[in-house]
């Protein structure tokens, strides 16, 4: 099975420790997010995840391969935007790709098809034909990601893939990881936490170069009720509460709990429910994790 596996990693630049001692472990499909505030050491992670800087400890392994000893096999079947992405800057967009597609070792009869592929997929076919000196942020941006994704990976790695882009842009580009995600390993680090929300299967929180939280995002267990609860018991097995305030109670269930017990339960301590949905618990984890001077929404 495809998995990254991240072992007692630290980074030092000088006295600055940009990473201290990030360990876990990602097997199979899904999408694992990267959150943190600025600086908080994601880009560097990537940057040793795929060989581009050593580290001063640790190890990192890719289906089985370390990344340092023996990177042409970990780095294979990986796929990386790393930062921004620059590119010479008389040479066209299309040029680019093809250049990307014939170091991925593509024969040269595929890689025009290649080409239209990626370039169809992150919508940016319109202007692979002008200099990459005359793109915007987000043009490059999206020729960055096509050249991530050229040879089909089955792991990619991506540093802020929206970053730059405009609303729809956004869109479009997490609808395409949306999709990737279902057959594919996708690690992407974000500040944002509507798109750790979003996209997240797993979710690391990283701070100040510590990896301060990393697991599965349960997004079916995590429950939010609204209304007035001030009375509310939940004597239902298997069910706790996490937060409760007189107008809004966050409830973690175990699995099998129907959530028409917890319902049913709560009608009859008293309350009156107005609303009763799913809960991200990611903003949560953030608040918890995050030194509240860095944090940014
Ligand atoms: N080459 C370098 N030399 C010295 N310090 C560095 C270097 N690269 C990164 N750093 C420092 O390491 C820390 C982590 O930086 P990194 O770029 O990994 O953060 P980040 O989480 O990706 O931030 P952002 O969201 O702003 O991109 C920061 O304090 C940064 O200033």
């Amino acid at each position: 099975m495809m998995g990254i596996s991240v072992s007692n990693v630290s980074k030092r630049y000088g006295d600055l420790m940009a990473l201290n001692r990030v360990s876990f472990n990602v097997n199979g499909t899904g999408c694992l997010v990267l959150l943190g505030p600025n600086g908080a050491g994601k880009t560097t992670l990537m940057k040793i995840m795929t060989n581009i800087i050593r580290p001063s400890e640790g190890n990192v392994s890719i289906n089985g391969f370390n990344v340092r000893e023996n990177p042409g096999k970990a780095l294979e079947t990986v796929g990386s935007l790393i930062e921004q992405p620059e590119f010479y800057p008389y040479i066209t967009g299309y040029e680019a790709l093809m250049f990307t597609c014939r170091i991925r070792g593509i024969s040269k009869e595929k890689c025009i098809s290649e080409v239209q592929r990626v370039s169809t997929l992150t919508h940016c076919r319109d202007y692979l034909n002008r200099k990459t000196k005359e793109y915007s942020r987000g043009m490059k941006q999206r020729v960055g990601l096509a050249t991530a994704l050229i040879g089909d990976p089955s792991i990619i790695i991506l540093d802020e893939p929206t970053f730059g882009l405009d609303p729809n842009g956004m869109m479009e580009i997490r609808d395409i990881i949306m999709k990737m995600k279902k057959e594919k390993l996708i690690v992407l680090s974000t500040h944002l936490i509507s798109e750790a929300e979003l996209l997240a299967d797993y979710i690391g929180i990283i701070d100040h170069g510590r990896l301060m939280h990393f697991g599965p995002v349960e997004k079916q267990r995590y429950l939010e009720v609204k209304g007035q609860i001030n009375e509310a018991h939940v004597n239902v097995p298997g069910v706790e509460i996490v937060k409760k305030d007189d107008v809004r109670m966050i409830l973690r269930k175990s699995d099998g709990v129907d959530n028409w017990a917890i319902i049913k339960a709560l009608e009859t301590s008293g309350s009156i429910i107005e609303t009763f949905d799913y809960y991200s618990i990611i903003e949560d984890l953030y608040r918890n994790n995050v030194s509240q001077t860095d944090a940014e929404m």
